[in-house]
């Protein structure tokens, strides 16, 4: 993909490996926060997005396009389409037990997603260097092998929990009661 060097790991980028702590094979992941838009299941218009992650550090998802994420008529907005990839690479961060938040996304829309498609998602990461994770990201058209319709490389920056409950809503995060691990 036209990836920037902003997304490219620099030479020395620690390779990332499997928590000890990470879901094992094949498990569920959950949902991060219920209203999430990406993955809540109390979101009345999300994309729904349950992922599971095959070797406890990539993340594997489907999402169907359905009429609520349309651009043109009948084919997928590239907005929406943008956030299914922020929301799989998002998890498999998550995976490594530390949070962090998007800084860049790109994105390459490489062919129109008709409504009624559904795309295999996967999500990985490339390397870490400080507080800065690089991650890719695709969605195959059908299958998990079907032809490739968007592509992304982000650049996701370790932040501490504190992040959250600062800028954003804490008695919602608190309400949550999630035990979120950032220590292990
Ligand atoms: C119920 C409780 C829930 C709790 C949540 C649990 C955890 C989540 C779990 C699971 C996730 C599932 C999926 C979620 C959804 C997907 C994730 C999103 O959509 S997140 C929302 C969108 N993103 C933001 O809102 C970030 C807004 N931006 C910021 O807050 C700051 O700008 C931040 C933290 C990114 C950086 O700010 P600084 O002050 O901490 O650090 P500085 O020094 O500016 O940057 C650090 C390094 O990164 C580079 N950097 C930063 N932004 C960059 C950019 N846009 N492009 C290139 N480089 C950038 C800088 O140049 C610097 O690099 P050098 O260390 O000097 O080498």
């Amino acid at each position: 993909m036209t990836r920037s060097s902003l997304t490219t790991p620099p030479e020395g980028a620690d390779q990332p490996k499997a928590h000890l702590n990470a879901p094992p094979p094949g498990s569920a992941l959950g949902s991060h926060y219920s209203r999430c838009f990406g993955c809540g299941a109390d979101h009345p218009t999300g994309l729904h997005l349950a992922a599971r992650t095959p070797d406890g550090a990539t993340v594997e998802a489907e999402f169907t396009v359905g009429t609520a994420h349309q651009g043109a008529p009948g084919l997928a907005h590239g907005g929406v389409l943008a956030a299914a990839m922020d929301e799989v690479i998002g998890m498999s961060i998550w995976l490594f037990h530390k949070p962090y938040v998007t800084a860049r996304l790109e994105t390459d829309y490489l062919l129109p997603v008709p409504v009624g498609t559904t795309l295999h998602l996967r999500a990985w990461c490339t390397g870490v260097a400080g507080r800065k994770a690089y991650l890719e990201a695709e969605g195959r058209v059908g299958a998990p092998d079907g032809p490739v319709a968007v592509r992304a490389a982000a650049l996701f920056v370790e932040v501490n929990m504190e992040h959250f409950a600062q800028h954003g809503d804490a008695e919602a995060m608190a309400a949550e009661h999630h035990e979120y691990e950032v220590n292990p």
